[in-house]
C-alpha cells in the first residue's frame, strides 16, 4: 500500500498538516449544527467540518442519530460556510447517501473496523468513488484488523486513506474513556509510513480537560492531524456531552498545541542530530555486545544444568534479578517499570535458550 498518498494530496487540504476537524458529535437540529459550525470558523481556521448523523450507542434507547435528514443541514452548512464536510458511515446505504449530499471525506467508526463483513460492505459501495476515507482504530487493541480494514478501502481503489487513533476500550478503570495504548498507533505508522493518521483526543479522552493533552502527545508522537468534538453547548448535547468542547475553548487548544515538525532543513541542527544519532549507534553496538555475552553464559549455565540435572527456571535467582536491576537502574534515573520489563524479555529468552540446551544431548 505504499501509494497511499499523503494528507496534502486530498483537495479538502489547503494548508498542509497537521490539519484541525472539528463539529458536533451528532447534528441535533438544523439550527444547532449550523450555529455550531459558524461559531468554529469564526474562532479558528480548521480544514473541515465534522458530525454524526448515524450514531452506533453502546445501549439501546440512546440518541441514534438524525439520520438522512441531518445530511440536508449539513449540505446547508457546507454551502453556507464554504467548508468541507464530513461524517460517520457504517453501512452501503450510508456511503449512497453522504456521497449524495456532498461529504467531501467520510469516516469509518471503531465499531464498524472490527467487523470485516461491515468493511467489506463499504469497501464494495465505494467501488470506483474517489473520495477520501479515515478509519478508526477497532474498539479492541487489534492492529491486524485496523489495517485489515485499510486494505478493504485500499482494495476498493481508494488512495486518499487516514488512519484515526481513537483509543482503546479496556475493562478496567482509567482516566481515560478509550485507553490511547499508543504503541499500536506507532505500529500502525511502522508498517504503513505513509498512512497519514490523525487523532481523536476526545473519544480517547472522554472529558474535557483531557483534549488538550492528548492532543499534545499526538502531535509530539508526528501525528498529521487532530479531530475534535465540538458543540455550542457542550452540557446540553444529545451524545458525548462530557468530552466536546466549546468553539471558544476549541480555538485554545488549537492555539495552545505546539506544533512540532518530524524534520528540519537547518543544517546545524541535523549535523548536530547525527552526531547524536553516532554516538547512539556506538552505544547500541556495546549493548548487544554485552548482551551477546550475557546469552553466552546462559548458554554454559545451560550446559552445566544439563550435566547436573537442575532445572531451567530458578525462581530464587530470577525474583533476585528481578528486584534487584530494576532498583540498581533506578539509581541511574532509568525508569523503574521499563528495567521490569526489559529484564522479562530477557529472562524469557534465557529459559527459550536453555530449554533448548538441556533437551539437546552433546555430540
Ligand atoms: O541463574 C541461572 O540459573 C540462569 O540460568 C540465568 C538466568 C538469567 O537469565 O539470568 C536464567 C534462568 C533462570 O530462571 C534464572 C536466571
Amino acid at each position: 500500500m505504499k501509494d497511499i498518498q499523503p494528507l496534502e494530496s486530498w483537495s479538502v487540504v489547503k494548508n498542509g498538516g497537521p490539519i484541525a476537524i472539528a463539529g458536533p458529535c451528532s447534528a441535533e437540529s438544523e439550527e444547532q449544527l449550523m450555529e455550531t459550525c459558524r461559531q468554529i470558523t469564526e474562532e479558528i481556521d480548521i480544514t473541515m467540518l465534522r458530525a454524526g448523523i448515524w450514531k452506533p450507542r453502546t445501549r439501546p434507547g440512546s440518541f441514534e442519530g438524525i439520520g438522512e435528514e441531518g445530511l440536508k443541514w449539513f449540505a446547508n452548512v457546507k454551502k453556507e460556510l464554504n467548508m468541507p464536510i464530513t461524517t460517520e458511515v457504517a453501512n452501503a446505504q450510508h456511503v449512497e447517501l453522504a456521497l449524495k449530499y456532498g461529504a467531501d471525506v467520510l469516516w469509518i467508526g471503531a465499531r464498524s473496523t472490527v467487523n470485516p463483513f461491515t468493511i467489506q460492505e463499504i469497501a464494495d459501495a465505494l467501488k470506483g468513488v474517489d473520495v477520501p476515507v479515515m478509519i478508526k482504530n477497532p474498539i479492541n487493541p487489534d492492529l491486524a484488523l485496523w489495517k485489515g480494514a485499510i486494505e478493504r478501502i485500499y482494495g476498493a481503489g481508494i488512495r486518499q486513506i487516514a488512519g484515526i487513533h481513537r483509543g482503546f476500550s479496556s475493562f478496567e478503570k482509567t482516566k481515560y474513556r478509550n485507553v490511547p495504548m499508543w504503541k499500536l498507533a506507532i505500529a500502525l505508522k511502522t508498517e504503513l509510513p505513509n498512512l497519514p493518521l490523525i487523532c481523536d483526543p476526545s473519544h480517547i479522552g472522554g472529558t474535557r480537560d483531557l483534549i488538550y493533552p492528548v492532543s499534545q502527545k499526538a502531535i509530539d508522537l508526528d501525528f498529521d492531524g487532530l479531530m475534535i468534538e465540538t458543540h455550542r453547548d457542550p452540557d446540553n448535547a444529545w451524545s458525548d456531552a462530557s468530552q466536546q468542547v466549546t468553539p471558544k475553548r476549541l480555538a485554545e487548544i488549537l492555539n495552545e498545541v505546539k506544533i512540532r515538525k518530524s524534520t528540519t532543513d537547518a543544517e546545524e541542527v541535523n549535523n548536530k542530530l547525527d552526531d547524536l544519532r553516532s554516538k547512539i549507534d556506538r552505544l547500541d553496538t556495546e549493548l548487544l555486545d554485552v548482551m551477546s555475552q550475557r546469552m553466552s553464559v546462559v548458554n554454559e549455565i545451560g550446559d552445566y544444568k544439563r550435566e547436573n540435572n537442575l532445572t531451567v527456571f530458578q525462581a530464587g535467582r530470577w525474583i533476585d534479578i528481578f528486584q534487584n536491576r530494576p532498583e540498581q537502574a533506578e539509581k541511574l534515573g532509568i525508569g523503574k517499570s521499563f528495567m521490569e520489563q526489559l529484564f522479562k524479555l530477557i529472562h524469557d529468552e534465557s529459559i527459550r535458550v536453555q530449554t533448548k540446551v538441556v533437551n539437546t544431548e552433546k555430540a
